[in-house]
């Protein structure tokens, strides 16, 4: 499976946010989405999900565009979601409505199953979403997105209200779905020393454009310096390349 992201452009009431966004990602990849706020990182998610209409420039999975199957090909966790009155389990059950029929059968229960001991929600499936943590939440919903089953997988900042644990937790679990089961996941993120450990694909973003992409290497104190006007080191500590601001 291959996602194609080709010449995409954007603006909102005029002004250019996504200035020909080009890019290719293969079956099991986890790419990170690395830039300064503002730099249209939400807005390039939002336009792949065709939540939003690019002015120009087209998304295609395996060469096609994906038409009505949206839900059943792009998995989309947004940057803040509340909770409600609905349990855990059933707001993970959600994710199957793009699969199932009028009732969930076997199959459907069964995956929601699967991803809630995946996601270690197990022990609060009975609870109400609006009395979970934040971080606890945030598991809710990318437990969503999973049940959904997508070819690719798009997480806004999913890290954000996690603990150390929980954050090595949900990477390594997004990680590890996409090397399992194929899944392309697409990860907006700030932590670049969090993308450095469990990314094997880069884009960084700046004002719109994409100013570098390709592995780990791309990841250069020049170009951190580019990006965030931050002076910095790059060390390695058991192999993995740790940006340290100077
Ligand atoms: N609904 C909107 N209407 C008008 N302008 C918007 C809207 N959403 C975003 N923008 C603008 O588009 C630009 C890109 O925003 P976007 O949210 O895509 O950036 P981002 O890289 O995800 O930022 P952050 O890291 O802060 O989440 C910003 O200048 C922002 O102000």
């Amino acid at each position: 499976m291959k996602l194609r992201v080709d010449g995409v452009e954007f603006s909102y009431n005029g002004s250019a946010v996504l200035k020909g966004i080009t890019f290719e990602a293969e079956a099991g990849d986890v790419v990170a989405v690395l830039g300064p706020n503002g730099a249209g990182k939400s807005t390039l998610l939002r336009c792949i999900n065709a939540i939003l209409k690019p002015k120009r420039g087209v998304v295609l999975v395996d060469g096609k565009t994906v038409g009505g199957d949206v839900a059943k090909v792009f998995g989309y966790v947004p940057q803040k979601s509340g909770g409600n009155f609905m349990t855990v389990f059933d707001a993970v059950l959600l994710g199957r409505k793009p699969h199932m029929g009028l009732r969930p059968n076997e199959r459907d229960l069964q995956i929601v199953e699967e991803v809630l001991g995946l996601m270690g929600l197990k022990r609060i499936a009975l609870k109400m979403t609006n009395k979970i943590s934040g971080g606890e939440l945030q598991k809710v919903v990318i437990a969503r997105a999973l049940a959904q089953e997508p070819k690719v997988l798009l997480l806004d900042e999913p890290t954000n209200n996690l603990d150390l644990k929980s954050q090595h937790e949900v990477m390594r679990l997004v990680r590890q779905i996409s090397k399992e089961k194929g899944v392309i996941s697409i990860v907006v993120m700030h932590d670049v020393n969090l993308a450095l450990r469990y990314a094997d694909k880069f884009l960084v973003m700046k004002n719109g454009e994409i100013i570098a992409s390709g592995g780990r290497e791309v990841i250069t104190p020049g170009l951190i310096k580019e990006v965030y006007g931050v002076d910095a080191h790059i060390e390695h500590v058991r192999g993995i390349p740790v940006v340290v601001p100077i």
